[in-house]
């Protein structure tokens, strides 16, 4: 069980309050670096190919001192140790959080209810593996004995995000003879364009839903069913162009997929952290087993970090600290993450649900509403694009806003000079929002380009840049499946981290459920032209609205 303190009750949330107001609110990151020429040696880490800066952020040494304090007040020594060891810490619902374990290649036994998972979980990897193998060589045909050309993995949510990104992470890697799809949305559109895509010989469909009872899945794996049955004729071709991905070997079968076809998870894996899992088929496929398993490894040389690591020189608690110190004594309501590598172009959108879905809680561990902001909305586009949409926000807006830029050494396309005018960019946007221009700057640039005195009076408060924004900097060597699996599980740890401060459940996901409830009440009323007035008067307007709009049933 993990420990029920609330963080503002803790002697080190009274210290960083008083440590703020009478020092940082005030600080100017510029005079930091000026005044200490060992800043950046001083508050940065490497970690094999991966440095964290953490320098441009407005901190001290004793800023850090205090956050160590509240993450030893809140007993994170302790839960770190209880989430590795396969305490039940998802209390709700009555679940351990073993991401960990899909990744584990040590020898020490996992134990969930005395039994150990390590078996289980290796006996899924070997089957993965050679399914990988036998549609990769041809083993594994088609019901006409065509090769499988198309992968099309049909899930929502944490059975859809983060294959998705790994898989355009990674594009580089892709196996020559397979396309990947991914079909998430209910919105036909989605499956309709996709299948437009493929053919039912050459095409396999992985059915991913941990559950198995996703509205949204269910429906597009029938709709597919129903698309590849026109063609095959034949239900026994099913077995050779559906596989399940899932915890539910009921559902599964019910469905009409074999048992064998089946490959298994566990109620230990949370849907945003499953793609470590037999969720990671997809990307398996797509990329080669060997990849997927370099993926694993390098998320698991992160978790002996997270584990072992002094938590000063732990990144994954720095980065919850920092997170920490912004949203609860700064005030930020929100956190951009910034890759500067096209590939990655749904890293944001994957941790938008990693940190969402588990640090969106506003009821403490003890079923109390908390008293302070918990997780903040994230968000971000790759670079340089954000540059010329929203990055004005962020220089000149009146929102906090800490950032974190990612960015490869290495492009996987070293054309021209194009990755030097990227990570130009990069650094440039790092130093100007920390350094800002100052009003003199301002005026000094307006007097060379000859404005007379009145017009640059006039013009200067808009051409000011405050400075003292926020960044964490993560220079990788180069986005390869190892490298992209250490910075999935840096951040997925921050996220625990947080959560474990914050005194909130972060992997359970209640807050989905009322949504798909009432939509359960409400398909029914759509099925027929009937008037309705069961609901409030915008509900009942917006959907006899619709009702009249469509054509009549
Ligand atoms: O994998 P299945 O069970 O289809 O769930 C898909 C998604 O559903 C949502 O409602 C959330 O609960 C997510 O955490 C989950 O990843």
């Amino acid at each position: 069980m993990l420990p029920k303190i609330n963080p503002t009750n803790t002697q080190a949330w009274f210290l960083l309050k008083k440590h703020y107001e009478d020092e940082m609110s005030r600080k100017q990151m510029k005079d930091l670096f000026a005044s200490d020429a060992e800043r950046f040696a001083k508050f940065s880490l490497h970690l094999e190919d991966i440095l964290f800066d953490y320098s441009k952020n407005m901190l001290n040494q004793k800023t850090l001192q205090l956050l160590l304090q509240l993450a030893g007040d809140c007993e994170l020594k302790d839960a770190i140790h209880a989430m590795f060891a396969g305490i039940k810490i998802n209390e709700t619902e009555h679940r351990s959080v073993l991401h960990t374990a899909l990744r584990n290649f040590s020898d020490t036994p996992i134990l969930v209810d005395g039994k150990d998972v390590m078996p289980l979980v290796r006996k899924v990897l070997a089957h993965m593996k050679s399914f990988c193998d036998d549609v990769h060589t041809g083993k594994w045909k088609g019901y006409s004995g065509k090769k499988i050309r198309y992968i099309v993995n049909i899930g929502i949510g944490g059975s859809d995000l983060g294959p998705v990104m790994v898989t355009e992470a990674l594009k580089p890697y892709w196996h020559e003879d397979i396309e990947a799809f991914f079909v998430s949305n209910v919105d036909a559109t989605h499956i309709t364009e996709t299948l437009k895509k493929v053919t039912p010989e050459e095409t396999l469909f992985l059915v991913a839903s941990k559950t198995f009872t996703t509205q949204e899945t269910m429906t597009n794996a029938h709709t597919a069913r129903q698309w590849f049955l026109h063609t095959a004729k034949d239900e026994a071709h099913i077995a050779k162009h559906f596989v399940a991905l899932s915890t539910n070997e009921k559902e599964v079968t019910q469905f009409g997929i074999d048992k064998a076809n089946m490959f298994e998870f566990w109620d230990w894996v949370g849907g945003r952290y499953s793609l470590w899992s037999a969720i990671g088929l997809s990307i398996a496929l797509t990329i080669g087993y060997d990849n997927f398993e370099q993926l694993l490894k390098g998320a698991y040389s992160v978790d002996t970090h997270f584990r072992t690591a002094k938590l000063e020189k732990n990144i994954p608690v720095l980065m919850a600290l920092i997170g920490i110190w912004y949203t609860n004594f700064f005030g930020a309501q929100s956190e951009a993450i910034l890759p500067y590598d096209q590939y990655m172009h749904r890293f944001s959108a994957y941790f938008q649900q990693g940190n969402m879905e588990s640090n969106g809680k506003s009821v403490d561990r003890s079923g109390n509403p908390v008293n302070y902001a918990t997780g903040p909305v994230i968000w971000g586009e790759p670079g340089t694009n954000g540059q010329h949409a929203f990055y004005q926000l962020i220089h000149q807006g009146t929102l906090l806003i800490p950032c974190d830029f990612i960015a490869p050494a290495i492009s996987h396309n070293p054309v021209g000079d194009h990755h030097q005018k990227l990570l130009s960019n990069f650094f440039a946007q790092t130093e100007a929002l920390m350094n800002g221009k100052s009003e003199n700057e301002v005026k000094a640039e307006l007097v060379k380009t000859g404005k007379n005195e009145e017009e640059i009076k006039k013009l200067c408060p808009f051409k000011i840049f405050t400075g003292n924004k926020p960044t964490n900097s993560i220079l990788v060597k180069e986005i390869t499946p190892y490298s992209l699996g250490s910075l999935i599980a840096l951040y997925e740890h921050k996220i625990f981290v947080q959560g474990v401060i914050w005194n909130i459940f972060s992997f359970d996901q209640w807050g989905v459920e009322l949504g798909k409830q009432l939509a359960g009440n409400i398909l029914p009323e759509l099925l027929n032209n009937d008037e309705i007035s069961s609901h409030d008067s915008s509900t009942n307007g917006l959907i006899n609205a619709y009702k009249k709009l469509r054509t009549p049933l």
